[in-house]
């Protein structure tokens, strides 16, 4: 078997992108935590220990702030998200009654009679309102940038789906189990989380490492041929396996990970699939990274997030610093955070990606932060990335177009898997999976 790598661009690695600076400072664009729980997140801890990158972990404990403490901003001020038993008996801003009063009643909820929901209105049903507009709509935008109102609970969560599926409740199925999850068993390092409990972990290079250690691995295995710069333009079926791009590889199964590329390159006998593959939209965050001189925020924690009622544009603010000192500067003297902007409500706030500069976007940045955290100095070191499309949004009734892909390329017999961030999950945990997932179902288990 021989298995060719295309990368349209110059690096490897797609959204995990880390910048080094020649102090020793690390500063993640993309993502910056993974968590190790789950099949999924055994699986990566597995590949980082057959990588041989363990000793590059850096882990966060269950124990730590950043676990412990995360914040919404609401009504302009910093409110610490509930916590432990007293957090969820007592009322605390900005709620306006006990959130274990929520969690009780919920399982006296019938369970719903759709086959999918959105998220806000699922958890208005189960929950109230009040816990969706504030606590889930925040979620949604701190996790894929979006909005709750569309995203489809099915897929962006679905143990809460099988929870009520299957208990009738959230609050049982979380007490008690939704449903089976893959068998990974765990390696030493994922052997190691558990005992440490580890709630998220990095590299001391930072996230990049992970595909910079994957493409290294592959070039000494001299089994698999990788090519940057090398787009796939076009795949079309052939009587050996498919021809992709203007290059003849015989017996290529493409696994493909981005809708838009993988719809045009795609052949015209294949339009359900490329309509399908079209329907799927993403979209566009602002990151901002920035650098202050000193310890100046006013709390700690993982960061803060924002409804959507409280401002459209700004997404949140992560607390690089608090989760990861290991990447300030080593002389400790200052603070890292990210501002993530846009997602859903980009082109409103933004207006067109292409027209929006990089000082609008550092402007409104360190005015979040000033507005948020009281911070009134200027950073002394800042980087903005636009990412078009970076995040897939799984909006109601997304299982049934991926169901329907899926069915379409069985019944065609086409050699073909869809991998990647577009389908199935969109952490790097689910993406590693998937890719792992198909590569077996290929070539075969153990490889
Ligand atoms: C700002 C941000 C923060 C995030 N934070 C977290 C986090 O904290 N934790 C977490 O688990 N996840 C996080 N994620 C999600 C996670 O990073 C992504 O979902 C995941 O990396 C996507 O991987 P992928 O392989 O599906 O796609 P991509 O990373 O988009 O990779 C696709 C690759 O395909 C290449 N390509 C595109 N078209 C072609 C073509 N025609 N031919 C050849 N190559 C092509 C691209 O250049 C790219 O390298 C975050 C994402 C973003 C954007
Ligand atoms: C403010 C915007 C964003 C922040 N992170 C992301 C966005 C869009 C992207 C992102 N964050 C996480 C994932 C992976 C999801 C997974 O299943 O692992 C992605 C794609 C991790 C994550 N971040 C937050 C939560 C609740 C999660 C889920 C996993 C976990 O519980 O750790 C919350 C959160 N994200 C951001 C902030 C500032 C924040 C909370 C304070 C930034």
């Amino acid at each position: 078997q021989c298995v060719v790598v295309l990368e349209s661009s110059s690096r490897f690695g797609g959204w995990l992108w880390t910048t080094r600076r020649s102090d020793g400072a690390v500063f993640e664009h993309g993502p910056r935590g993974i968590r190790p729980a789950g099949a999924v997140g055994r699986n990566t801890l597995n590949m980082v220990d057959d990588l041989g990158l363990g000793g590059e972990i850096l882990p966060v404990t269950y124990s730590h702030v950043a676990s412990k403490s995360r914040y919404l901003y609401v009504n302009k001020q910093l409110h610490r998200m509930p916590s432990g038993i007293s957090g969820l008996l007592r009322t605390v801003p900005p709620f306006s009654r006990p959130l274990l009063l929520s969690v009780a009643t919920e399982i006296l909820v019938k369970k719903g009679k759709e086959d999918d929901e959105t998220i806000h209105s699922f958890i208005s049903r189960r929950l109230g309102k009040e816990l969706a507009d504030i606590v889930v709509d925040s979620l949604c935008r701190g996790v894929f940038a979006g909005d709750c109102r569309k995203l489809s609970v099915r897929s962006c969560f679905p143990l809460f789906y099988n929870a009520e599926q299957r208990r009738g409740s959230l609050t049982l199925g979380m007490l008690l189990g939704s449903g089976p999850s893959p068998v990974v068993p765990p390696g030493p390092l994922a052997q190691r989380s558990i005992k440490e409990s580890w709630a998220q972990w990095s590299l001391r290079r930072g996230l990049e490492s992970l595909p910079e250690s994957i493409t290294e691995y592959l070039l000494q295995s001299g089994k698999v041929q990788i090519h940057r710069d090398a787009a796939v333009t076009h795949i079309s079926p052939s009587a050996s396996g498919w021809k992709v791009s203007k290059t003849d590889f015989c017996d290529v199964t493409p696994v493909c990970p981005l809708p838009p590329a993988l719809s045009a390159a795609l052949p015209s006998s294949c339009q359900p699939l490329v309509q399908q593959l079209q329907d799927i939209s993403s979209v566009t965050v602002a990151v901002v990274n920035l650098e202050y001189e000193g310890s100046i925020l006013p709390v700690m924690g993982f960061g803060h997030l924002l409804p959507s009622s409280e401002d459209h544009g700004v997404l949140g603010v992560v607390y690089d610093s608090v989760s990861f000192p290991q990447h300030n500067r080593p002389d400790g003297q200052s603070t890292r955070l990210t501002v993530m902007m846009g997602g859903a409500w980009f082109q409103d706030v933004f207006g067109d990606p292409d027209a929006v500069t990089e000082e609008h976007l550092l402007a409104r940045a360190t005015e979040a932060v000033q507005c948020h955290l009281g911070v009134t100095t200027a950073p002394s070191w800042s980087w903005v990335a636009l990412h078009r499309d970076c995040i897939p949004q799984y909006y109601q009734g997304h299982f049934r177009r991926v169901e329907s892909m899926c069915n379409f390329i069985k019944e065609k017999n086409l050699s073909l898997s869809l991998i990647g961030s577009s389908y199935g999950g969109v952490s790097v945990n689910d993406v590693i999976f998937s890719g792992r997932t198909a590569v077996e179902e290929l070539l075969g288990a153990g490889v």
